[in-house]
């Protein structure tokens, strides 16, 4: 809990997210829990360039001095590290963490960690509701990133397989597959990447195709999108936006979507009323330029947990 220091205001009212989040342990009912994933063998392995390890620190820090805004409470619930490359056993480590959290009745947040994180996350969702006796439930993942990260997994584990690797669970399991990515750069997603989001049905919204004349027309399907979902799964990659406003990742974006849009298409998922968990993936801070990266994952953090 020591990251969590900042300004302190003397006027009443002045709270901020530092004074206000507590330890998981003190947990006095439902509300937001951040779970932090340090851990970056998946962007390793995917030939990218190491360092969110460390995000989830950087994360915390950011919010620290954001206002708080809430009216339920916000929990630390500490970090799952990965160590020796065990990538493997820190995801299946973060399912156990987000299955628990969610048993408890709260939303987690995870702070990536590469986008390796994802699939972690989500298999604690799948875990808690087959809990609870899901027979096939409509999992809806929406994913603002510049990247699908459907590589095939038969060759290596990375941060470019996560829901390659959902979709292949899902088919094992027998539960439909239902992915949504927005901001897809065409110029960094090879043919075969295009091909395998095609066969598996992705709703696909390039970067170029997120404009102002076209964000009401793009909220319109994210709606539709989440509407035949009983569930989503809200993943946030911060290369899905300008290299200008989110340097602090392993593979910047040359165009994106910026913040100024994506704010408002997240909040529609926030508002959605099926969101269940969320991810905040692959800052780097050691490309991080004052901290811009991490001030915009906190900021998303932020708007997503408003009205909660
Ligand atoms: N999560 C990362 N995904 C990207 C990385 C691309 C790159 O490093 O250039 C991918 O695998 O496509
Ligand atoms: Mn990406
Ligand atoms: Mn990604």
């Amino acid at each position: 809990m020591e990251v969590w220091t900042g300004r302190i205001d003397p006027e009443p009212d002045s709270l901020r997210w530092h004074q206000a989040i507590r330890p998981l342990d003190v947990a006095e009912g439902p509300g937001v829990a951040l779970i932090g994933f340090a851990c970056d063998e998946g962007v390793r392995r995917n030939q990218g360039r190491p360092g969110a390890a460390a995000a989830p620190a950087a994360i915390r820090k950011a919010l620290a001095s954001l206002a708080w805004h809430r009216e339920r409470p916000a929990y630390d619930a500490g970090d799952v590290v990965c160590d020796d490359g065990d990538l493997e056993g820190a995801q299946a480590r973060l399912a156990t963490e987000v299955a628990g959290l969610l048993a408890a009745g709260h939303l987690p947040v995870v702070l990536g960690g590469g986008h390796e994180v994802a699939y972690g996350s989500w298999r604690g969702l799948a875990a808690h509701l087959a809990n609870h006796g899901a027979q096939a439930p409509r999992i809806g993942i929406v994913n603002f990133d510049a990247h699908f990260d459907l590589r095939d997994p038969a060759h290596v584990h990375s941060s470019g397989t996560p829901f390659a690797q959902i979709a292949e669970d899902c088919a094992t399991r027998g539960w439909p597959f239902r992915y949504a990515c927005l901001g897809v750069s065409r110029a960094s997603n090879t043919r075969a990447l295009f091909r395998r989001a095609a066969e598996l049905d992705v709703l696909v919204c390039e970067d170029r195709e997120i404009t102002p004349a076209r964000l009401d027309h793009i909220g319109e399907m994210l709606n539709a999108f989440v509407a035949a979902c009983d569930h989503v799964h809200l993943t946030i990659d911060l290369d899905v936006l300008p290299a200008s406003e989110g340097p602090g990742v392993s593979a910047p974006a040359a165009r994106g979507v910026p913040l100024a849009l994506l704010e408002p298409l997240v909040e529609r998922v926030r508002d959605s009323g099926k969101l269940r968990l969320a991810d905040l993936a692959e800052l780097n801070p050691e490309f991080d330029i004052d901290n811009w990266t991490a001030r915009v994952a906190a900021r998303l953090i932020h708007q997503l947990t408003l009205n909660g």
